[in-house]
């Protein structure tokens, strides 16, 4: 008896091979089949796809390959995960193949039968160590979330202040549904790999290091494929991971947190661009898993899904204890002298919580020293060759690096262009901050009389493996007084002994061009007051700085009442009128040339080649531009967005475009790719 099986390969994207291919086999395959299979010259993972014909004789047969092997000690993927593979692929306008393959551990791809049995043995260890360590009594607002959660369906946003205690809602949230069915299984996602470790230490001591995997691209790949392999049988009841876990394949899986869903870095930003929040929510749906969202400063788009009754919501206004939310101080720059950095207010509002033996965070998203060195004597700047960039200043190599491309040179003696010998760093990144604080504060003695310890935390610090780990460890043990650091320590960390956080340089981003910039600044803001007074005995007198040349701007007001609804509703009011996201739908087509010509040519050619395709008239397309940074690496880069009020109506026209795309050519052209539901424009 001879099978055909439809199976897929991972296809370069945008390649006519989009779908499943035939292959033979001798006897028949379950559909989620892991398989090895000829591909031209090579061999490959596939899985074997939903059959039209599993088993067909009429199937000419010597034009069809045979599969080279199977994984039998993998059970099968299931159908659920077939579909949100599926529908993942098609939705971001990707190959099937490209997104399934995506979503298994690359180990798998080459190991051949016998290994992975071998492997699977390796991974049944000894049986699960039980919950050790004890639930914290919830607090009348954590137990009022947890009930209502637990008698709702469908998907939940936890709209909880920073330090309400949103973790133990999930972990008990996942402990009583394991009381409830032991062999279930829940997926815990986080924005990025530096808030994992506090986490899950937390979810080790509860639920026993057996059962808790991770899933994140900081792990080896043997590591990732124990932990895929763990969470595929069953083994591991929780997986938590970053935004890459959403396709965990957990056949028991029957609840999703998404923490901190507002978080950007849930958007994939390159191949298949998909946003693992809003995944997860669709694979909450196919499951029949609740979804449980959290964040203080919520997404509009999950905000407004609580307005129109889609999502619950389940509210925790207060902190842990009592605790209160740090006063907000804005700093009007316009009053300072010319050049300011730190005002003297905020300067003597840090000695004095150093004298008091309280610790400080400050923060300015910008790393290196400088993000510009240029000549005092001519027009000479830091200009990248390969981008439309400067490159930054970072003073401990002495180097100028391109934020962009890499493109890295140890800083000149003198002037390129004149021979001066006078080149001067402009402008500020934490690099240089952290040495102006030195200096400002190098007075200022801490309550037993030591000189003050300032810490940074940056991309640059945290480079080395284990080195974030370290930092944070410090911190906590309060052996720094001050940290000052870009976003990455204002999200999720929950700090003890921190007072006073300040924001330097905030402005730039209210007037930026992105619709999306004020909702960004706010969350940030609100989150970086979050670390700040979680303890309630030092809560009282914690505040929130920021340096601001718009003190009157209405976003400062409704940070100063911490009153993101009312931030919300004015923002989804200005969206409405504009028909931007929520209310409306968008895709970014953005395309990669030799030349800017070329590049927005291809897009106009392509746009004009859309007339009369499926669903046009109900998408507008705008003209191309250039993107922000214009030249990467030598590439011209442009983009185009494409509107529409229907989401259906935009997942058809694309779909119909696709083909028009991969037809049109343009001299010079390199690739091009479709954003849908871009982050940023
Ligand atoms: N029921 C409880 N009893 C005592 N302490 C608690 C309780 N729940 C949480 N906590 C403690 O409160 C602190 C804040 O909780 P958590 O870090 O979960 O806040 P969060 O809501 O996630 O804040 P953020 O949004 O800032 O990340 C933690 O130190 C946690 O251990
Ligand atoms: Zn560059």
């Amino acid at each position: 008896m001879t099978c055909q099986l439809s199976v897929v390969v991972p296809t370069p994207a945008h390649s006519t091979l989009g779908g499943p291919l035939s292959y033979r086999s001798e006897f028949p395959l379950a559909p989620g089949t892991l398989v090895r299979v000829p591909l031209g010259r090579r061999e490959l993972l596939g899985v074997v796809w939903d059959p039209e014909a599993q088993f067909d004789n009429a199937a000419p047969e010597y034009e069809l390959k045979p599969i080279a092997g199977v994984l039998d000690g993998i059970a099968p993927l299931t159908a659920r995960w077939r579909e949100l593979v599926s529908f993942a692929a098609s939705y971001y306008q990707r190959g099937l193949g490209e997104v399934a393959l995506m979503a298994l551990p690359p180990q798998l791809r080459g190991l051949s039968a016998e290994q992975v049995a071998r492997r699977m043995k390796r991974t049944a260890g000894p049986a699960p160590a039980t919950a050790g360590q004890i639930a914290a009594a919830p607090t009348p607002e954590q137990a009022a979330a947890l009930d209502a959660f637990e008698a709702g369906t469908g998907c939940f946003l936890l709209f909880g202040a920073t330090g309400s205690g949103k973790t133990e809602v999930y972990l008990q949230a996942v402990q009583r549904l394991f009381e409830r069915e032991p062999q279930a299984q829940a997926l815990v996602m986080v924005p990025e790999i530096n808030l994992t470790p506090q986490l899950e230490e937390r979810f080790v001591a509860r639920f026993g290091a057996a059962d808790v995997v991770s899933l994140h691209s900081g792990m080896t790949h043997p590591q990732r494929l124990k932990s895929w392999l763990a969470a595929h049988s069953g083994a591991a009841r929780v997986v938590l991971g970053t935004r890459m876990a959403v396709f965990a394949s957990m056949p028991g899986l029957k609840l999703i947190v998404v923490d901190e869903e507002h978080d950007p870095s849930y958007k994939q930003q390159e191949g298949a661009r998909y946003s693992a929040r809003d995944l997860a929510v669709y694979r909450g749906r196919l499951e029949g898993a609740k979804v449980l969202l959290g964040s203080a400063t919520p997404s509009l788009e999950s905000w407004q899904a609580c307005e129109k009754g889609r999502y619950t919501r389940l509210v925790m206004p207060s902190r842990i204890g009592q605790a209160q939310l740090p006063k907000v101080r804005l700093v009007d720059m316009n009053l300072q002298p010319h050049k300011t950095v730190f005002s003297p207010q905020l300067l003597d509002a840090v000695s004095q919580r150093i004298a008091r033996g309280e610790q400080s965070l400050v923060f300015l998203n910008r790393r290196g020293y400088a993000p510009v060195l240029a000549c005092t004597a001519c027009d000479w700047k830091s200009e990248c060759p390969n981008c439309s960039a400067f490159r930054v200043f970072h003073k401990i190599d002495r180097t100028l690096r391109c934020h962009h491309c890499g493109f890295t040179e140890r800083v000149p003696r003198a002037c390129p262009l004149c021979g001066n010998v006078d080149i001067a760093p402009v402008g500020r990144g934490t690099e240089r901050l952290e040495e102006s604080l030195a200096q400002l504060l190098a007075g200022t003695r801490r309550p037993g009389g030591e000189p003050v310890r300032i810490a940074r935390m940056d991309a640059d610090t945290t480079r080395l493996k284990g080195s974030l780990e370290v930092q944070l460890a410090q911190v906590h043990a309060g052996e720094v007084d001050v940290l000052v650091g870009t976003q990455m320590i204002t999200k999720g960390h929950d700090f003890r002994r921190i007072t006073l956080v300040a924001a330097l340089n905030a402005d730039s981003a209210l007037f930026s061009a992105d619709f999306r910039a004020p909702e960004r600044l706010f969350g940030l803001l609100m989150q970086a007051a979050g670390r700040a007074g979680r303890d309630a005995i030092q809560s009282g007198s914690s505040e929130m700085w920021v340096q601001t040349f718009h003190p009157t701007h209405p976003l400062f007001a409704a940070l100063r009442q911490h009153d993101y609804p009312a931030f919300a509703a004015q923002q989804l009011k200005e969206r409405e009128q504009a028909g931007m996201p929520p209310f409306g739908f968008q895709a970014l087509v953005r395309a990669d040339a030799r030349t800017q010509e070329g590049a927005q040519a291809f897009l106009a050619a392509a746009a004009a080649a859309a007339a009369g395709i499926e669903a046009a008239d109900r998408v507008m397309l705008y003209s191309p531009v250039p993107m922000s940074v214009q030249r990467v690496a030598n590439v011209e880069r442009a983009q185009m967005l494409v509107e529409s009020a229907s989401r259906a109506a935009l997942q058809r026209f694309l779909a119909a475009w696709h083909p028009v795309l991969q037809a049109t050519r343009e001299k010079g052209m390199i690739r091009w790719a479709v954003d849908v539901d871009p982050l940023a424009i």
